[in-house]
């Protein structure tokens, strides 16, 4: 066993015995799926556009369990994809809320790998997203109440979630103000360039019947596939 391997069941071990303290915290979700040959790229990996949709709808369930009410994915952090899945390899999913601020939470995410015939366990990605509480029908925003963090982790992620909140805005305002300046460096892109028209349907909605952002993700995700070849 590689020491990248060791050092990801440690890692594991120890979110197993911060879960271990007692407390349960209200707004974690967990997911597993069991990866079939239909969630598979053509090299018969995992695709990530199917990790993002279930990872997505995960963080949605935990984002909506805290606020009591319907929410929407607004972003989705950068993703460090540390590991393939294969087929027949379980996916294991967590998603709980942080921080929430006005009408806004930032949900963690965390995804492991998980084979059964051997008992290892493996860290695939971390991630955190945005989730929005949707206005009423008469167009009221729908406040949060705070999160109340119980263990020492959930401490620290709480009091850093403010500091990536901030981090987060001042990226997505530098990249807006880059393109609108038109000064970022020219690449030929044109023949990079691929596009594709995509008609939704009822099994891309979510239960708010809505386009899911995990599935805008995968279509995100298909095209940016083809360009990078
Ligand atoms: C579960 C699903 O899959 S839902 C489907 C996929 N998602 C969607 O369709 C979302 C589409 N987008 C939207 O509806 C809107 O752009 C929203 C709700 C995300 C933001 O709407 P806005 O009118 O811009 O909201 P507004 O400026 O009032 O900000 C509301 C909150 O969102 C936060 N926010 C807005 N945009 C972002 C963003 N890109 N990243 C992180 N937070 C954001 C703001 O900081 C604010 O938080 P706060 O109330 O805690 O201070």
């Amino acid at each position: 066993m590689t020491s990248q391997v060791l050092d990801d069941l440690k890692e594991e071990d120890e979110e197993e015995e911060e879960d271990e303290e007692g407390c349960v915290n209200p707004t974690e979700v967990k997911m597993s799926q069991i990866v079939m040959p239909c969630h598979c790229n053509h090299q018969q990996e995992l695709s990530v556009g199917q990790l993002l949709k279930w990872m997505d709808s995960t963080a949605c369930l935990s984002a909506e369990r805290h606020a009591g009410s319907l929410c929407v994915t607004a972003s989705m952090d950068d993703i460090h994809f540390e590991h393939t899945i294969s087929v027949g390899q379980v996916v294991n999913i967590r998603a709980k809320v942080n921080r929430a601020f006005s009408t806004s939470m930032e949900v963690g995410i965390h995804v492991s790998c998980e084979d059964l015939f051997s008992d290892r366990h493996w860290r695939v990605c971390h991630s955190y997203a945005t989730f929005v509480t949707q206005r009423t029908n008469t167009g009221q925003k729908v406040t949060l109440r705070p999160v109340v963090p119980q263990t020492q982790r959930e401490h620290v992620e709480y009091s850093v979630a403010a500091e990536r909140r901030r981090v987060r805005m001042l990226h997505s305002d530098i990249v807006k103000e880059l393109l609108s300046s038109g000064s970022v460096d020219g690449v030929a892109a044109e023949k990079t360039r691929v596009e594709s028209v995509e008609l939704v349907l009822p099994p891309h909605a979510n239960h708010q019947v809505n386009t899911f952002g995990g599935q805008i993700m995968a279509w995100m995700v298909n095209v940016a596939t083809i360009a990078a070849r």
